[in-house]
This record gives C-alpha cells, sequence and structure tokens, in this order.
C-alpha cells in the first residue's frame, strides 16, 4: 500500500512529505525528482513567488546510496519566500478556503487558514509523484500531460487522431505546454491581457498514460475502482472542479454503438480495442489501453481587482484583499496532475503485485505477463 502526508505552511520555513509503501531496491535519481520540482515551476502566467523559490529536494530518511530501503522515505523541500506582506487578513476571498477554514477551524485571521489551502503544497506532492514515476517506468510505465485549453482558447490537438510521443516533446518546450501553437499565442495574449485588466483565468489539462497492464483497479468494491481513485486524486489539486476520464463528458452526445469500443484479438496483441472512448478504464479495471484524463481547474480566485467580501471583524461590505498570486497555473497544475496519477496508478499497481523489494514486484509482474499472454 502506497500513503503519503504532507506538511507546511506556503510562507512556513519547509514543506515536509512522508511516502509508505515504496518496495525497497528502486534506484532513485534525486536529479530526476528535483527536474521534476522545476517543470512545476515553469508556465506563463505564473506570480513573481516562482522567481523567488528554487525548488530542490533534500531526502531524509528511506533511501541509501540512492537506493529505497523499504523504510518511509521523508522529504524536504525549503521554501525561499518566508515574507508575507501582511500579518492580518479579515477580509475573506471568494473562491479560496479563507472563509469556511475560519469558522471551521474557528479561527480570527484567515491567515492561518491559506497560509495551508496554499497550492505552494503541491511542490512536495510533485517530489513524491517523481518517486512513484521512477518506480513506474521500470514496469514500461509513462505519463504524459499537455494543456488543451486556456480559458476557452482551445488547443486544436485530438489525441483520438494521433498519439505521438514527439507531440508531448513538444508541450515539454512551449511556454504554455499547448501542443498547438497557435491557440498557445493567443492563450499568451489572453494571460496578457488578464494581467493588465487584473483577471485571472482557468483552463484545462489532458494525461495520457502509457503501457498499464490490463488488471490494475477492481470493480468488486466501490473503493478500489481505479477510475474513483484517479477522480479523487485529481479533485484533490486546489481549484480542480472537474475530472472526466476517456471521452468524458462528451460521451453523452453519443449512442451506446459509438461510444463502446469493439474488442478485437490477434496472435502479436492479444485484445485490443481500435477505439479508445473508454479512456483505458472498464469497470473500474485497467483494460490495457492508455489511460486518458481531463481535468478542468476554475480561474485562481486571488485577482488584483478583488471581489466583494465582507470584513470578519466590523461585518461591513468591502473587497477582497489582493496579494501577489498566479494569473493562471494550468501549466504547474498540468506537472501536479501528473504526480498524482503516478501516485494512484504505483499504489494500485503495488496492490495487484504486490511485494516488499522491486525483486519480488517484478517477478509477481512477470508471472502475471506470462499469464496474460495465454489469454
Ligand atoms: C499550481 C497552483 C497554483 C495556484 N496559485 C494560486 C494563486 O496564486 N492564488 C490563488 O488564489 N489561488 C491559487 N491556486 C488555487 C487555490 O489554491 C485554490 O483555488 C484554493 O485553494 C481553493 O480551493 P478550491 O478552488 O479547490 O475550492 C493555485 C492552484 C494550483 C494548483
Ligand atoms: C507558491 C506557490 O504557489 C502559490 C499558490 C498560491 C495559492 O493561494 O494557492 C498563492 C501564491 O503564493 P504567494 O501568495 O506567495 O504569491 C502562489 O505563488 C507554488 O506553486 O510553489
Amino acid at each position: 500500500m502506497i500513503r503519503f502526508l504532507t506538511a507546511g505552511e506556503s510562507h512556513g520555513d519547509k514543506l515536509i512529505g512522508i511516502l509508505e509503501g515504496i518496495p525497497a531496491n528502486l534506484k532513485i535519481d534525486k536529479g530526476y525528482i528535483n527536474y521534476e520540482l522545476s517543470r512545476r515551476q515553469k508556465g506563463y502566467g505564473r506570480s513573481e513567488r516562482m522567481s523567488i523559490e528554487s525548488d530542490k529536494v533534500q531526502i531524509t530518511s528511506g533511501i541509501e546510496d540512492n537506493i529505497t530501503t523499504g523504510a518511509p522515505i521523508s522529504l524536504v523541500i525549503d521554501n525561499l519566500a518566508k515574507e508575507i506582506k501582511s500579518n492580518e487578513f479579515l477580509q475573506p476571498r471568494p473562491g479560496h478556503a479563507d472563509l469556511a477554514g475560519l469558522i471551521k477551524y474557528n479561527q480570527k485571521n484567515a491567515k492561518n487558514i491559506l497560509e495551508r489551502a496554499s497550492a505552494r503544497e503541491t511542490a512536495m506532492r510533485t517530489a513524491i509523484g517523481a518517486i512513484c514515476k521512477i518506480f513506474l517506468s521500470n514496469f514500461g510505465i509513462k505519463i504524459f500531460s499537455h494543456v488543451i485549453s486556456i480559458s476557452d482558447v482551445e488547443s486544436n490537438y485530438n489525441y483520438y487522431e494521433s498519439e505521438s510521443e514527439l507531440d508531448f516533446a513538444l508541450a515539454e518546450n512551449s511556454i504554455l505546454r499547448m501542443i498547438d501553437s497557435n491557440a498557445e499565442q493567443i492563450a499568451k495574449e489572453r494571460i496578457d491581457f488578464g494581467f493588465e485588466e487584473g483577471f485571472t483565468l482557468g483552463g484545462k489539462v489532458e494525461l495520457i498514460i502509457k503501457n498499464v497492464p490490463v488488471g490494475i483497479g477492481s470493480h468488486i468494491q466501490w473503493d478500489r475502482r481505479l477510475d474513483g481513485k484517479i477522480a479523487q486524486a485529481m479533485m484533490s489539486i486546489p481549484g480542480v472542479k472537474s475530472v472526466e476520464i476517456g471521452l468524458g463528458e462528451k460521451i453523452k452526445n453519443y449512442h451506446g454503438n459509438f461510444s463502446n469500443d469493439e474488442i478485437y484479438y490477434s496472435e502479436n496483441r492479444g485484445y485490443y480495442r481500435k477505439t479508445n472512448f473508454a479512456g483505458g478504464i472498464e469497470g473500474g479495471i485497467s483494460n490495457g489501453e492508455d489511460i486518458v484524463i481531463r481535468i478542468t481547474m476554475k480561474p485562481i480566485p486571488t485577482q488584483k481587482k478583488p471581489l466583494k467580501t465582507v470584513n470578519i471583524v466590523t461585518k461591513e461590505d468591502t473587497i477582497a484583499f489582493a496579494q501577489r498570486s498566479d494569473v493562471c497555473a494550468i501549466v504547474p497544475l498540468s506537472i501536479v496532475a501528473e504526480a498524482m496519477a503516478a501516485i494512484v496508478i504505483s499504489e494500485s499497481f503495488i496492490d495487484k503485485f504486490s511485494g516488499d523489494s522491486m525483486e519480488e514486484i517484478k517477478s509477481n509482474f512477470i508471472n502475471y505477463q506470462n499469464y496474460v499472454d495465454k489469454r
């Protein structure tokens, strides 16, 4: 079983993470974890906070000479931006955790809520996800993502028509991680306008997970369904408001004969489908096709032109506090989503091929692959 916890405030000293359940004898490249952290810091539309931070991980347990021991892995990332403009936040921002959190935790200052609600915490999730990605890469599993829209500017790229890994490489090197460079230019101008006018923008990200074997997740109990676990993990990212798998929301427009994937068999490939409307999951179980996930994020709640709110001391009408903030965080969202996907797939993978060392899991995996080949 994989589980993890994070701790730390946005402007506190450090972020802390504990990851348990990664088997022993997995080789970890710390440089790769730092590379993933740097990917999360990129992207057009972020606040100047990202030019202050330079996220690097320290590994404080569970790894000896770059190899996991099976013990809990503990991780630390320093915060460099520790200063806050004001120490008292009495004007809760619509759309952030401020007011509901203040009431729930009986606090007098929204600072005690927003510091933990901040998506700064997703830096630690990215580091934890990077370790899971390394684990999955031992079994050929790869996770790609790209941005499919910023606000209503849509990238003219369709996974169902093209699935070349070269396309994803294009996204990797562009400022908004969009494969369609024309759409990216328009989206960039929109973000510039947001900066000038003081509003923020949401958007949508697509993830493609390749080489997940058939049989991860289960139909037998609600909390073992892989699609359910993916949805929970994606919705746990601050700002995410919807999750789709496969055709997702569009599936309602099709009849049953064009929305389910017909099954074929060949000596070489075994069972396969010519379409992937299901997005690689049927009955909560991976079916061996690519897993396709799309998530939508709302526009950032903190805005230069703030919305109306109420002062929690005087109860008078006022406007929300406006502080340094991202204008658009869809690029970091895509990286955090990759990390969360890696954690969930690793968890269900280890559940299926259980073992305490890499050798044990690999042996179980190979046995199972031999069995699947004969089906
Ligand atoms: C990578 C990332 C960066 C974010 N940056 C900001 C930000 O600068 N300012 C802000 O108000 N919200 C930001 N958010 C969104 C808030 O954290 C989120 O809206 C808030 O915690 C409330 O949660 P909810 O929108 O899921 O209800 C960011 C989210 C992510 C994933
Ligand atoms: C610090 C990060 O994101 C932050 C998430 C965030 C929020 O309210 O969620 C608010 C901003 O922080 P600050 O108030 O210091 O400008 C973002 O920069 C990060 O992604 O590392």
